[in-house]
């Protein structure tokens, strides 16, 4: 039986033959009547990207798999990755924070009508998640009241929770207060290169040490499903104490159309803590990272946006101590729409680094 809410299906009955373990769903379809937002063929503003190239965020991180009422599971999305196992996993070997938000935020979507849309999401990240095993996402319908809908999401491996998700859903309400700050002057993206071209320029430097060599390369290598454009990017080789603050474009790699917003607000859920805790970093140069991982993470979504089009991200840290650092984000339109705020608190355990330059 598919999962409704209200009445509406939000996820397609089972094709004949397929149990509901083995039926995975296209996410958060907006009605039966709609193309699921991996079908679409790109209705609303046209986009300049290659509409065939569906961003694997959405065909497979993101699509989770139905197991029962309130119970899925990322298992299909792991038999769809490269490798055979989750999809890109940060060189910690923990399971990518955006990526557990992103697919627990999909999990509560699933739960809650079509017309209401995500507004927040509080999570902590209570235990390391295991790249090598599936993730089950445990959704408890809270409350739905006549304008809000609150989901509490548990992620579970081993039998143990690794994150714990709140979310909120609001249905569209109208009002005259309205305010927000200005957008940063920043240069647009097409006037910027993008992170891998920055570090390929980085690495033609015949001044730079083989080490760092070695640790941007690393970073080319790896398939994140998220274009980056850095605004002044630090000169990578300069060993200076920087501002803890720093301004790029994110989207997310491919294409993914209008689709449904709940959709965009579950890809910049995974695209929001990329590169979002090192700005606490940026001011300790001095120091080497022996761990570093989020302990929470929170969201507000302010206006309707498109995750797959270029978001200025402005990331800031106020303060870092005792082992913690916060840092607090907004992503902007680019018509100066603040679309989305974050923000996050990680530990850090450090150790003085060599004072060797990067040259
Ligand atoms: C532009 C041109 C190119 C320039 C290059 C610039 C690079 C730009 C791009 C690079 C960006 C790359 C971004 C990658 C993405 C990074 C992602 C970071 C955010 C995450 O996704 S982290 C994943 C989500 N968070 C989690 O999974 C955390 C889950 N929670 C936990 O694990 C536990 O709750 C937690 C937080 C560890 C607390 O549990 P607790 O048991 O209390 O932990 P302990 O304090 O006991 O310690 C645990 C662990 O920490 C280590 N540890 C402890 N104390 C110290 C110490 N004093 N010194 C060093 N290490 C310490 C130790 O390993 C402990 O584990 P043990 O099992 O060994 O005890």
């Amino acid at each position: 039986m598919a999962a409704s809410s209200g009445g509406k299906k939000l996820l397609p009955e089972p094709s004949k033959g397929t149990s509901a373990a083995s039926a995975h769903s296209s996410i958060l379809r907006k009605s039966s009547s709609e193309k699921p937002v991996t079908e679409a063929t790109g209705s609303g503003s046209k986009s300049s990207r290659n509409e065939d190239l569906h961003s694997v965020l959405v065909t497979s991180v993101l699509n989770l798999e139905r197991l029962d009422l309130d119970l899925y599971s990322n298992e299909h999305s792991n038999r769809c990755t490269f490798t055979g196992t989750h999809h890109w996993v940060p060189r910690s070997r923990m399971l990518f924070g955006g990526q557990i938000v992103g697919q627990a935020l999909v999990a509560a979507a699933m739960s809650v009508s079509e017309n209401i849309y995500a507004h927040s999401l509080h999570c902590y990240f209570v235990r390391a998640g295991d790249p090598k095993v599936p993730v089950l996402y445990q959704v408890d319908r809270i409350r739905d009241g006549k304008s809000f809908s609150v989901r509490s999401v548990k992620a579970i491996q081993h039998g143990n929770p690794i994150l714990i998700c709140q979310s909120s859903f609001q249905r569209k309400m109208e009002s005259p207060i309205h305010h927000q700050f200005t957008m940063p002057v920043v240069p647009s993206p097409n006037e910027l290169l993008t992170q891998e071209e920055l570090i390929q320029k980085y690495l033609r430097d015949p001044a730079l040490t083989e080490k760092y060599k070695v640790g941007l390369t690393k970073l080319l290598a790896e398939e994140v499903p998220i274009e980056i454009k850095p605004i002044n990017p630090p000169e990578y080789y300069r060993r200076v104490a920087l501002e803890s603050k720093q301004h790029f474009w994110v989207r997310a790699r491919g294409y993914i159309g209008e689709g449904n917003m709940k959709l965009h607000c579950c890809v910049a859920a995974y695209i929001s803590d990329y590169s979002f805790l090192r700005t606490a970093l940026l001011p300790h140069f001095q120091y080497k990272v022996k761990f570093m991982a989020s302990l929470d993470h929170s969201m507000w979504f302010h206006a309707p946006f498109r995750s797959d089009e270029w978001m200025l991200y402005e990331c800031e840290s106020p303060w870092a101590g005792s082992c913690r650092g916060l840092v607090q984000g907004r992503l902007w339109k680019q018509d100066g729409v603040l679309a989305v705020s974050c923000a996050q608190e990680g530990v850090f355990y450090v150790k003085p680094s060599a004072a060797e330059s990067k040259l």
